[in-house]
């Protein structure tokens, strides 16, 4: 009969609301806008904004466009990431052949991160590695995934043996998944065409701060690049998502997209590394909204490269960030 392992995985994604109404949007945005992580303003400042404008604002408009992607299951960020923890969960065995248990959680909103970590336990395993699926590295997402994790075992009488994944933005099997990713979608169209990398944005001050968010996705530009064999002219690195007034990293996408016809580049495929899972932000702002910026620019043809989601080289991917974190514990 098959056991349990010792150990455990927990996979950790942003959140997304519970329904594509307004005050589901509300709820959410309320947790995730209440991280100091996510907003660093001086609560006493934030607090009335978030509450008599963003709040009051935002999630009727928003409501709007989650219902423009929304699944017959559920949100596409949650029902996405399901279907990748479903196919690991069945590819999961230790070298002696137990079953390993693998819990999914949200940062905000469900299922908690306390929940996942509770599930885990219960199922008898003693050490959890944790993955949040951030490819690169943010205070604003890896570290808030952290804090959370941190603080559902504040009142935990015995703790788990952990291990926390920093990113994965280097990996080679990352890289190689989006490679291919990218090559399937040449092949698809019969053509190569000159490749937009759009990263979801942070402000600019938390790199100054040394958020090393940057630094990551521009690893990871420069290494698909290379895998694809691009040369300078043939590909771009911009940021998406901004959100308020101040700065935040550039080149803005919604600028560049623009002003790319103009320089004779009309036809572009648009990937976004940073999201592992398709959400909100690239079924509607990129595939809809940059995709509309670009047409009404002059631009001829535009076709986004989905996520990773739970396709094969994903899978292949995150069984190796098991496997070479849990070496510890299979001794
Ligand atoms: C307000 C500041 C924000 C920071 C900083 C930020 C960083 C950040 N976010 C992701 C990934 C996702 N963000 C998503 C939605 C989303 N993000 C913000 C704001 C910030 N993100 C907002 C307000 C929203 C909600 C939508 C909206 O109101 O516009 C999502 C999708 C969630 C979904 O339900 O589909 C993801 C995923 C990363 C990777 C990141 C920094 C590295
Ligand atoms: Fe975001
Ligand atoms: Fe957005």
């Amino acid at each position: 009969m098959k056991k349990t392992s010792n150990y455990g995985v927990l996979i950790i994604n942003l959140g997304t609301p519970d329904a594509p109404s307004a005050p589901a949007v509300r709820r959410f945005l309320r947790e995730f806008l209440s991280d100091p992580r996510v907003v660093d303003l001086n609560p006493l400042l934030w607090k009335p904004i978030l509450n008599l404008i963003i709040l009051t604002v935002r999630p009727s408009k928003v409501a709007k466009v989650y219902q423009q992607v929304w699944m017959d299951e559920g949100s596409p960020l949650l029902v996405l990431s399901e279907r990748l923890r479903d196919q690991l969960k069945t590819k999961l065995n230790d070298t002696r052949g137990n079953e390993i248990p693998i819990e999914l959680a949200m940062t905000y909103g469900n299922p908690s991160i306390e929940d996942g970590a509770n599930k885990l336990r219960q199922a008898g395993v003693k050490n959890i590695l944790v993955i949040p699926m951030y490819p690169q590295f943010s205070g604003t997402t890896t570290a808030a995934a952290y804090d959370r994790l941190m603080f559902s075992l504040k009142s935990c009488p015995h703790w788990p043996g952990l291990h926390l994944l920093h990113d994965y933005a280097d990996h080679p099997l990352y890289i190689k998944a989006l490679a291919n990713s990218i090559r399937a979608q040449w092949d698809k169209q019969g053509e190569r065409r000159h490749l937009v990398l759009s990263y979801h944005g942070i402000p600019k001050r938390y790199v100054s701060n040394g958020d090393p968010y940057a630094r990551r996705c521009e690893i990871t530009s420069r290494l698909v690049a290379e895998a694809l064999d691009l040369g300078d002219h043939e590909w771009t690195h911009v940021y998406q998502s901004r959100f308020g007034r101040e700065e935040w990293l550039k080149p803005y996408a919604d600028k560049t997209l623009k002003a790319l016809p103009s320089m004779g580049i009309k036809k572009i495929n648009v990937i976004s590394p940073a999201f592992s899972i398709d959400c909100i932000e690239t079924l509607e702002e990129v595939t809809l909204e940059l995709g509309d910026e670009f047409k009404h620019s002059g631009g001829i043809a535009f076709d986004y490269i989905p996520a990773l989601n739970d396709g094969l080289d994903h899978v292949a991917l995150y069984l190796d960030l098991i496997k070479q974190n849990t070496k510890q514990w299979t001794m």
